[in-house]
């Protein structure tokens, strides 16, 4: 199977010096990954767990202390331009121009970019209600993220990183998005996305995967109809053997595969919530 992700014993640190002395803290740590070509990836963890901090290192604009990450089969600390422009990104904090209008914007993409349909973007920007002929810093904060997210999928990229993109999108606009993120494909290959959101019912429907990140660690990473169908809680005083997570709350919880544990069969289905919190406690 072909991985359009890859990260092998990631790892990063840093020297919080002025907040703890000569403490350095671990953001993400030993980090093991393999996202198959085509998966929809929902990237899920609580403030700080290193959401972003993961997709910079993915995509190499942020060096790792150890370890290594690959994209689309190209080590991420050297992408070449070939696999550069199959790549669409939209940071947390929308990097625009701010006296370029989001047209300009699509302009000066489709020089640098071959790849870039305007027709498709401008499109999809009317789809979005989002305003092109007004300068970047005019905009409101929800449009900012919509033009951002219009710039990533101009080239039909076949590897999408968005750190959470629908943040500040009303509930019409995000839903439209998150339907536009899957459809607007000129290629046959499917394209692989990696979204963070704290928008968790929003990523229930569309995503193929889950990865809960915790303090820089991955926790879960599971195909979520399998997830739903297999993984169920079952009370527990202590960690058991063969247990996917052990949480003390609420006088002992177990998290396991239902296929494994008989005792299991009765439990309720959980949520990507439930799952979250489980694995946060
Ligand atoms: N340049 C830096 N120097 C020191 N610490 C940093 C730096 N960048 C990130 N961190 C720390 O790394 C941790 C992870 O941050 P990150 O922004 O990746 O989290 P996140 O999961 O994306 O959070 P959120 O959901 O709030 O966006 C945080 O504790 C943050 O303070």
């Amino acid at each position: 199977m072909t991985h359009a992700i890859e990260a092998r014993q990631l790892s990063l640190s840093f020297n919080n010096e002025a907040d703890w002395g000569a403490a350095r803290s671990r953001v993400l740590d030993r980090i093991d990954l393999a996202v198959p070509e085509g998966a929809v990836v929902g990237l899920v963890g609580r403030n700080g767990a290193g959401k972003s901090t993961l997709m910079r290192c993915l995509l190499g604009l942020t060096t790792p202390s150890e370890g290594e990450a690959r994209l689309l089969g190209e080590p991420s600390r050297a992408l070449t331009d070939a696999v550069r422009e199959r790549l669409g990104y939209a940071a947390q904090t929308p990097d625009l121009f701010p006296r370029l209008t989001g047209r300009e914007h699509l302009q000066e993409m489709a020089a640098v970019y071959p790849g870039v349909h305007l027709r498709d973007a401008i499109a999809l920007a009317a789809r979005l209600d989002l305003p092109l002929g007004r300068r970047a810093d005019a905009l409101s904060l929800g449009d900012q993220q919509k033009l951002a997210v219009v710039l990533a999928l101009a080239h039909d990229p076949d590897l999408l990183l968005l750190d959470e993109p629908v943040a500040s999108l009303d509930p019409i606009s995000r839903r439209d998005f998150m339907r536009a993120l899957f459809t607007l494909r000129r290629r046959v290959e499917p394209r692989t996305v990696l979204v963070s959101s704290h928008l968790l019912s929003d990523l229930e429907r569309v995503v193929s995967h889950v990865l809960f990140l915790r303090e820089g660690r991955v926790q879960l990473f599971v195909e979520w109809d399998e997830a739903m169908e297999h993984l169920r809680c079952v009370p527990a005083e202590q960690p058991e053997p063969g247990g996917l997570h052990w949480s003390a709350a609420q006088g002992g919880r177990l998290l396991v595969d239902r296929r494994q544990r008989p005792d299991a069969a009765g439990q309720p289905g959980l949520g990507m919530e439930d799952l979250l919190e489980l694995l946060n406690t």
